[in-house]
């Protein structure tokens, strides 16, 4: 195989027509132009008639920001499936036709789409696994694929790509294998692929097994050849439901008798709740066994939250009446003095559960997206993600309740039932976690996060839901009332 050229003929109008029209795209909304468009190469793995699987990464630049902000330039992954003919059954996937110059005119669809391009990374990982040390390197485009053992792949299992709200795009093989396509993608290992395999070489039962991984060594990077994370392989859990989904619906269970007190009724969350906080406490456990632990001094973390403020109350002015009340909860952790850390989640909601017939399973060990990659991987406090998870009980119980404001007609029953609903979760998740036992610095430290996480949170409906702004600045109006 040659080596395809490195700057392609695909116009970059295709392409921001193309993201523009994407779930994944992360810049909906702000000017941007394709500044550059880096072709890495052919994914191997390809057969007589199928298609020629292009990887190229796309370079965004955004117009709102200064020239040296570190969100000005961002690039995403779009894998491009070239055919010398049209496939009408890829029709919604079409980005253009152009003449490549190693294949001739060819109609360009994204990859992501198209099973028989999928199929070129299902087999080139399947021949990893007998390479040496799982390792198989692809000199013409710079490939590398991992495969970890224990796992054959079933080679006849078909792609069919996620169809859920994500901001990647993950593809499942039957319900053999679930592969990750990263679409924002940075230089450096990233945190889903490394959390994932010390988790999964740690035997853990509480996530899904990584299978293998896919990376391109860019060796043209000033200073030798820079590491990109491309794509992630792994077990499909084939039994598992959506814990905020299982949560939405519990809460709906409870109103469906305004009657009906939670205890007694289907409505009741609080073992799911139990079973949660022992499995995040074990990922934490394995987490600090594997990866280490450390210690940081409170004023570091407290600096944080506290610089994170500001620019969420210019963001969100309805925060402005609670900046003095949460800057003083800051300042109690300022005063704690070293505190333990670690690895952690970093991003964790009921979103990021699944319940299983073996129990529940954490994913998405990525990090708030929005923050640059060095943040992200650095050790923090694990009431960070507990915080996550109480947040997200009380989401869960306030997103049914208002759902019924129609109905002015027992508002307060459902208003008492859904709290009630989510202080036995929280109540039950943080007993499980903690083991009962938290310390005055655990519950300062914990009530920050909290407050932490529901600022971030008025930011973020602020930006993508306004109409739920009013969920995460209730909790904040009763952490930070004056
Ligand atoms: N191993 C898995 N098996 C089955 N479904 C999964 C698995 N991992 C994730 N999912 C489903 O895919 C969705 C998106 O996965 P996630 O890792 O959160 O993607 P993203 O990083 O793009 O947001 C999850 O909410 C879950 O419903
Ligand atoms: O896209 P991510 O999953 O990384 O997270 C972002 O979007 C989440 C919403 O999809 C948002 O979560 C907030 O809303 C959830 C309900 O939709 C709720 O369960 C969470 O507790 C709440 O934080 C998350 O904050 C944001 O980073």
């Amino acid at each position: 195989m040659t080596t395809p050229p490195a700057i392609p003929p695909i116009d970059p109008q295709t392409l921001v027509d193309y993201l523009g029209r994407t779930r994944w795209f992360g810049g909906k909304g702000r000017p941007f132009a394709v500044s550059a468009v880096r072709r890495i190469g052919a994914v191997p793995g390809t057969v007589e008639g199928g298609p020629t699987v292009l990887l190229q990464l796309v370079e965004v630049t955004y117009s709102d920001v200064p020239g040296d902000a570190a969100d000005r330039v961002e690039h995403y992954q779009v894998p491009l499936a070239c055919y010398a003919q049209a496939q009408t059954r890829l029709d919604h996937a079409f980005l253009g036709w152009w003449e490549e110059p190693e294949l001739g005119w060819v109609h360009a669809y994204d990859a992501l789409h198209d099973r028989e391009a999928m199929a070129c990374w299902q087999r080139t990982l399947h021949a990893a696994a007998t390479a040496p040390e799982g390792v198989l390197v692809d000199a013409d485009s710079g490939l590398t694929f991992h495969r970890l053992p224990g796992h054959d792949l079933d080679l006849q299992a078909r792609a069919t790509l996620f169809s859920g709200e994500q901001s990647n795009s993950s593809v499942a093989y039957g319900e053999d294998a679930l592969m990750k396509v990263f679409r924002k993608v940075t230089p450096g290992a990233n945190p889903d692929i490394a959390i994932h395999d010390v988790l999964t070489r740690a035997n853990s039962d509480d996530v899904a097994s990584l299978y293998g991984w896919v990376e391109w060594v860019d060796s043209e990077a000033e200073g030798g050849g820079e590491v990109w994370d491309l794509a992630m392989l792994q077990q499909f859990l084939r039994t598992a439901s959506d814990g905020w989904e299982l949560a939405l619906a519990s809460v709906r269970t409870l109103f469906s008798d305004p009657e009906t007190h939670a205890a007694q009724s289907g409505g009741d969350f609080a073992g799911e709740a139990t079973r949660l906080g022992l499995t995040l406490r074990g990922i934490h456990a394995l987490l600090a066994e594997h990866v280490g632990t450390g210690t940081t001094p409170s004023r570091e973390l407290a600096g944080l939250m506290a610089a994170r403020l500001t620019p969420a109350v210019a963001a969100a002015s309805d925060l402005a009446p609670y900046e003095a009340g949460l800057t003083a909860l800051f300042g109690r952790v300022a005063a704690l003095g070293e505190l333990p850390v670690q690895r952690v989640h970093g991003d964790l909601h009921l979103g990021q559960t699944l319940r299983t017939s073996l129990g529940w399973k954490i994913v998405d060990f990525e990090g708030e997206p929005a923050r640059p990659l060095a943040d992200r991987v650095l050790p923090d406090s694990p009431w960070r993600d507990v915080a996550g998870m109480l947040r997200s009980f009380d989401y869960a119980s306030r997103v049914v309740e208002r759902s019924w404001a129609d109905d002015p007609e027992g508002s307060e029953v459902r208003a008492h039932q859904a709290q009630e609903w989510a202080n036995r979760a929280k109540n039950h998740f943080l007993v499980a976690y903690s083991d009962g036992a938290m310390s005055e610095t655990d519950k300062v430290l914990l009530d920050a996060y909290v407050a932490d996480k529901a600022v971030y949170e008025t930011v973020y409906e602020t930006r993508n839901r306004p109409t739920w702004v009013d969920i995460p600045l209730q909790a904040v109006a009763e952490i930070g009332a004056p």
